[in-house]
């Protein structure tokens, strides 16, 4: 499944014009038939009532207007109100403002006047056309799942950037059901905007799956073992901190062995030697001095894949740790006090990295390293399209050269050449991995499929996909070390859906 931007979406509509697959006017009337359907497929006991539906001035607005003539042939009270001069409408919305004429009245949409007590609302204001904040408070008041009215959204809650996810302005509107047409939008699964969604259905107007947009992480396939020796699934080294900062990369060893790399060897310095030696068994443990150390244990090309930063401190140590680790050339996950140990000179970091590394900051770790994307992609919104969080991942992984994960229920894992969105909302939220130590077992699945021999932006994607289903398998009560511990009923069930 693919995402796209409001512009993709204009330019698969100019395609099917052009060659003669649809028309404007038929896309309208399929998006609002499909917009009736679907409200009453997620409630089929919503009887006829009264509805409000507020129409705005382009055509978002159409759509309304096709919504407000199939809800009053099944019985509804409509109460429309339009947003502007129905003399300006767009050829396709004034159309179906005249159909829509013949049935019922068009009430001009005036903030703050009383719009009675409907059963339900449909926000038919702005959709993928919104530029600047909304100038209606009362209005989008209403527009509010904690009011008494179903309120649906067509395309997107209006007030959000649909190509970012953020709010522009001040105030926007929520939904308890938005319905997309053709595809979900960037928005859809960005920012804020999808709490602000409710859930997300998209609604098939017939034009054809052009393959465009950013690539949304699915199940993984491929990743049962298939015969061969320990050695041909990777030996990950994963760097530990001093004495009694050890659980984070322990847990990243785990997790990296659970997901299959076929050795994994935690390497620690000597004063953490007995900690680490009593709380590991089929993890392999190692003594590492220094810098000096690691590269000696990296002469051992068969160490194909290390992580580093969770427990390991922000010192001057860890940079040398990190240097040693790229300039060994090895495919590697940089997470965490990795990270942060660049936070006075990330150009430093930078000048090191090389197309094999990931990077997986969360926000405060992005924002050390890429201090200027995180205000661009962080301050107030008041013109659209906005600066997303994939745009900010896009221009980190340009700058640094290498993978960047930039973790959160929409997890963007973006390289020079290459970006997808993992999202972990609507029925796949999981709330559950805001918990110490999801990261570190992120960090560690990611590992243990480089060691595997996965690409970095694969390896990302697919680790981000595992943790997220792992949690949703465990349900309430999840600690980070409850994560790796499912992963085995995780990948018997991809491997009992895999296909042929
Ligand atoms: N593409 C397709 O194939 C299909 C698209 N479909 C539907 O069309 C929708 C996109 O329609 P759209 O492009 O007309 O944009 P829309 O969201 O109605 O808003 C634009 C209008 O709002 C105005 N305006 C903007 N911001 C404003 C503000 N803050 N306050 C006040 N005004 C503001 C803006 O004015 P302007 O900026 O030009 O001054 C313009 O007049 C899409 O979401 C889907 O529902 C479906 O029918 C299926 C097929
Ligand atoms: N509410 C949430 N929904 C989905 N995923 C989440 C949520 N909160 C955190 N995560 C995921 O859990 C992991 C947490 O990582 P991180 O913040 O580094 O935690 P820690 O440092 O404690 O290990 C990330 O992969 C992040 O995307
Ligand atoms: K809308």
């Amino acid at each position: 499944m693919h995402v796209l931007t409001a512009e993709e979406m204009r330019e698969i509509e100019r395609t099917a014009m052009d060659s003669g697959t649809a028309s404007d006017r038929v896309l309208m009337e399929r998006a609002g038939c499909g917009a009736v359907a679907t409200i009453l497929e997620e409630w089929p006991d919503l009887a006829p009532g009264r509805v409000l539906i507020l129409c705005g001035p382009g055509n978002n607005g159409g759509d309304g207007f096709v919504v407000a003539r199939l809800l009053h042939g099944l019985g509804w009270t409509v109460d429309l109100r339009l947003l502007g001069d129905p003399g300006k409408l767009p050829p396709d919305a004034a159309a179906n403002h005249a159909a829509w004429s013949a049935l019922g009245d068009v009430t001009p949409l005036v903030d703050g006047t009383d719009k009675g007590d409907p059963d339900l609302i449909v926000d038919a204001l702005f959709g993928t056309g919104l530029t600047r904040p909304v100038d209606l408070p009362e209005t989008l008041g209403l527009l509010r799942t904690e009011r008494r009215a179903k309120v649906v959204a067509l395309d997107m809650p209006s007030g959000w950037c649909s190509d970012s996810g953020r709010r522009i302005g001040a105030r926007a509107a929520e939904a308890h059901l938005t319905l997309a047409f053709h595809a979900a939008k960037r928005g859809h699964v960005l920012g804020d905007a999808p709490e602000a969604c409710g859930m997300l259905r998209v609604i098939d107007i017939g034009l054809p799956d052009t393959g465009d947009g950013v690539r949304l992480v699915g199940a993984p396939n491929g990743l049962a073992k298939a015969g061969g020796h320990k050695y041909a699934y990777g030996h990950a080294l994963v760097l530990g901190g001093g004495p009694g900062k050890g659980g984070a990369a322990r847990m990243t060893s785990r997790a990296a062995l659970r997901v299959g790399a076929g050795l994994v060897t935690l390497a620690v310095p000597p004063a953490a030697l007995q900690e680490n030696a009593a709380r590991l068994d089929a993890v392999m443990l190692s003594s590492m001095r220094d810098a000096d150390a690691l590269a000696e244990m990296l002469e051992d090309t068969r160490l194909n894949a290390v992580a580093l930063g969770p427990g390991l401190g922000s010192g001057g140590r860890t940079r040398e740790l990190v240097r040693t680790v790229l300039a060994a050339d090895r495919a590697c996950v940089l997470d965490a006090d990795a990270l942060t140990a660049f936070a006075q000179a990330p150009d430093d970091l930078f000048g090191m990295l090389h197309p094999k590394a990931v990077l997986t900051p969360h926000g405060g770790e992005f924002a050390r390293l890429f201090p200027d994307l995180a205000n661009l992609m962080n301050g107030p919104v008041e013109s659209g399209p906005a600066f997303s969080r994939l745009d900010a991942a896009q221009a980190a992984a340009d700058r640094a050269g290498c993978t960047v994960l930039l973790k959160g229920p929409d997890t963007v894992i973006a390289s020079p050449d290459d970006v997808r969105i993992h999202a972990a909302l609507y029925d796949r939220s999981a709330p559950g991995l805001a918990t110490a130590g999801a990261g570190d077992t992120l960090t560690g699945f990611i590992a243990g499929l480089l060691a595997r021999g996965l690409d970095p932006v694969e390896a990302a994607g697919r680790g981000a996909w595992l943790l997220t289903e792992c949690a949703l398998r465990f349900g309430p009560g999840l600690i980070a070390e409850d994560l790796p511990e499912v992963l085995p009923g995780v990948l018997a069930e991809l491997a009992a859906h895999a296909p042929g």
